[in-house]
């Protein structure tokens, strides 16, 4: 996690904005949205003189024989040597387009993630202001009746259908868009037909004229929420001790951190601020949505990566113009421009999702910290089960805890229990006393949660004849068998297969499903409980928009099953969900990243919470074959605190995260040879800069060797201390571009890995 010393790092990224001051600056710097580490030198356009006010305004420059967008982040007198630079062709903004505060903290994230500042500068804008668009201006569009509609035309639209619908709610006054978008459904199709018609005209109106925001009351609030509230309002804008502070709300499931952020974000909406709220990519729903929306009004926007790019460009300038309005998105949310911000709240702060895996692989949490401390705001972390990382700085005092140790509203947390399946038979999976507690769950009019983190309806499909496995040929590992439709799929690289009607290898005719994923168990849980329905939920089958709703809507208020993976662990409150049985904890139990047991320890709290949220107790079957590991019992006996004493001290005994900082050098190649030769070039390069501070493993496979068709290797490096993996980083990263074995290779760097994979 981030603190305070890792800050000075903006200092250096500042540098070149330094520059501008100089009074005969004559050369554009120019960060362009490509993977190389230095920006470009560019004359301005023709007749036109270069001052500090470029810096932050995009330009349009030739690129070869292409022209890109990039945008000036320092000018300077630097005499351009013996190249000649060529002149770039338009200045597209007269002022910085992005708020100073953002501008700031997308420089330290190119210099602490040591990614392109281009790169880095293309994330915090939507695809339109990338490609030279200027922004939108603030304000709304809205529709209404043309003054001169033919009433004939009126009375030709059927009746009760989208454009009468909609007709009708235009009576008397002009409806802006984002309010149509959550009272009617299709409006966009019926709006366009009454356009036509000459009945409806759209206008621009300013953000000003809107109606307040409208929000209702929520729950009386009981001692230890208020508790959190208050000590994070003591320090919102305004208030005596307004400041940077970071809040850690540790509160078991369900017992109403959400409620805790609705009434602080009510407050910020008040006081005409804005707010982001983090949350993890599946717990995203319009379930969610619903919920901010209903206790905070039309002022709640969201932000994912699914979202039009129309929507995109509203939101942002909207929020750049300072509008009161409170964020919901996923992790690119905190990029936004935030001029007018009073808080930022991260939901479910240890989820995997925050963390970007591909291109800037950045924390969205650890980014939100350093805004928050730039713009001097309180930032909320909320988790049932918080990161390691974010324990230590608990346990250090940089932050400050906020306990709910109660479930909100009455309810009882679920009782949770190992059962011990060795030597059972087990049916489909399942053990006869999960069984029995299945039917008895349904028979209590119970809805019952069949846990499995396996899409698909079989792991491997296996020879019984000769032991072939079928696997995927680009990444040497099993294909899942599907049944709907059948096929073989590669859950890494997403390769597919026809199923074979014989073995490849023997030819024999006994090919077998091996093991058991969420497909199987919902066909055969139907089988043995044909009265009540059972749905499953996996990516597999909520592809459509809303699907989850859709299938947890179906099921929400009689008995019935549920099968699912992960996507279900969060997120949902499900009132009569009573029993949870967890398959395939063992799995877990072997895995060999050192993060394996937090995430499975996570996993398992989180998945458990779903049970007994409302009057219904909770009951929750781990089922395994090491009744006895220490990981099982101590979880169960002690809970995810002490967990998470354990695994912390063990991680600093084995100098680990968050006791070690790590920055891991990926590479991959056609051949084995290649990512070795430029590993080896690699870490050769590091050699003089290492010792006593830093340290590098060898250099090995990765633990997934080959994917999609590339052998994959890496180098550790890891440092008791962030600023001296930090230096180091800062002299080695620039010089791998252009090292003799860098073309053979696809090659990232990624600080602070989530992953050793
Ligand atoms: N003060 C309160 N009084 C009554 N009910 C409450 C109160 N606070 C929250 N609840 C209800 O308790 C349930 C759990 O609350 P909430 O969803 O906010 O918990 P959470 O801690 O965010 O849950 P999780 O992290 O497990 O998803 C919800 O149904 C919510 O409406
Ligand atoms: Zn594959």
């Amino acid at each position: 996690m981030i603190h305070r010393d890792s800050l000075h790092g903006s200092a250096a990224a500042a540098g070149l904005v330094e520059d501008g001051h100089s009074p005969a600056a004559t050369v554009l710097q120019v960060a362009l949205a490509l993977p190389l580490p230095s920006p470009f030198d560019y004359l301005p356009p023709a007749g036109q003189t270069i001052n500090r006010h470029w810096i932050g305004c995009r330009v349009e420059v030739p690129f070869g024989p292409r022209r890109l967008i990039g945008m000036v982040v320092g000018v300077s007198a630097r005499p351009p040597g013996d190249r000649r630079l060529r002149q770039a062709l338009r200045r597209i903004d007269q002022q910085p387009l992005l708020p100073d505060e953002l501008w700031h903290t997308l420089h330290w994230m190119a210099d602490y993630y040591h990614a392109p500042w281009g790169e880095v500068l293309a994330l915090a804008q939507p695809a339109g202001l990338r490609q030279g668009d200027t922004p939108e201006s603030p304000g709304r569009w809205v529709w209404r009746r043309c003054d001169n509609a033919d009433h004939h035309a009126v009375q030709r639209l059927r009746r009760g259908a989208l454009p009468e619908q909609l007709w009708q709610r235009l009576e008397a006054v002009e409806l802006d868009e984002d309010e149509l978008d959550t009272r009617l459904e299709g409006w966009r199709g019926a709006a366009r037909r009454l356009q036509a018609l000459g009945l409806v005209e759209r206008l621009r109106r300013a953000a000003s004229s809107l109606p307040p925001p409208q929000a209702s009351a929520g729950f009386t609030l009981n001692d230890e929420q208020q508790a959190a509230v208050d000590a994070v309002r003591a320090r919102l804008p305004g208030a005596a001790n307004a400041g940077f502070q970071t809040f850690l709300l540790d509160g078991i499931t369900g017992s109403g951190k959400t409620e805790v952020y609705l009434e602080l974000l009510a407050e910020v909406l008040a006081s005409g601020r804005q707010a982001v709220v983090l949350v993890p990519e599946i717990a995203l729903t319009p379930q969610t949505v619903r919920r901010f929306r209903r206790r905070l009004g039309e002022a709640v926007l969201v932000w994912h990566s699914g979202l039009a790019e129309g929507e995109r460009r509203k939101t942002w300038a909207r929020l750049a113009a300072a509008e009161p309005l409170v964020l919901v998105g996923t992790r690119s949310a905190v990029l936004l421009p935030l001029p007018g911000a009073a808080l930022i709240v991260i939901d479910e702060e240890h989820d995997g999702s925050y963390k970007q895996q591909d291109g800037v692989r950045y924390s969205a949490r650890d980014l939100a910290l350093v805004r928050a401390q730039a713009l001097g705001l309180p930032v909320l972390l909320g988790s049932a089960t918080p990161c390691l990382e974010t324990l230590a700085q608990a346990q250090r005092g940089r932050y400050q805890t906020l306990r709910l140790r109660t479930r909100a509203g009455g309810a009882r947390p679920p009782q949770v229990e190992v059962l011990d399946v060795r030597k059972q038979t087990l049916q489909e999976g399942l053990a006869a006393p999960a069984l029995a507690a299945i039917r008895r769950t349904l028979e209590g009019g119970g809805q019952v949660l069949v846990f499995r983190n396996r899409r698909g309806y079989a792991p491997a499909l296996l020879c019984h004849d000769c032991g072939f496995v079928a696997q995927c040929a680009r990444c040497d590992r099993p294909m899942t068998l599907h049944r709907a439709p059948p096929r073989l799929e590669c859950h890494h690289c997403g390769a597919q297969a026809r199923l074979p009607a014989a073995c490849p290898d023997c030819q024999g005719l006994a090919l077998q499903p091996q093991g058991i994923g969420t497909e199987r168990l919902q066909d055969s849980l139907t089988q043995m409980f044909p009265q009540y329905p059972v749905l499953r939920i996996d990516r597999d089958s909520t592809r459509g928009k809303d699907a989850v709703e859709r299938l947890l809507s179906e099921s929400a208020t009689r008995p019935s099953i549920l099968v699912g993976t992960q996507m279900l662990a969060k997120g949902h409150d499900l009132p009569l969900l009573q029993l949870v049985v967890v398959l395939g904890v063992d799995d877990g139990l072997h895995s060999i990243d050192f993060r394996a047991p937090e995430r499975l320890a996570q996993l398992l709290i989180q998945v458990a919470g779903r049970a007994g949220r409302a009057q219904r107790p909770g009951h929750v079957l781990l089922q395994t074959h090491h009744p006895q590991h220490p990981f099982l019992t101590g979880l169960l006996s002690g809970g995810y605190r002490q967990f998470a004493e354990q695994a912390l001290a063990e991680r600093q005994a084995l100098g680990l995260p968050p006791y070690a900082h790590l920055a891991l050098l990926r590479a991959e190649a056609q051949s084995p040879s290649a990512w070795r030769e430029f590993l080896q070039q690699a870490r050769d390069q590091a050699a003089a800069w290492l010792g006593q501070q830093v340290d590098a493993s060898a250099i090995l496979p990765a633990p997934m060797p080959k994917r999609a068709g590339y052998s994959r290797g890496q180098l550790l490096l890891s440092a008791a201390q962030r600023p001296a993996l930090q230096a180091l980083l800062k002299r080695w990263v620039p010089t791998l571009y252009d090292l003799p074995g860098v073309r053979k290779v696809r090659w990232s760097l990624d600080v602070d890995p989530s992953e050793l994979g």
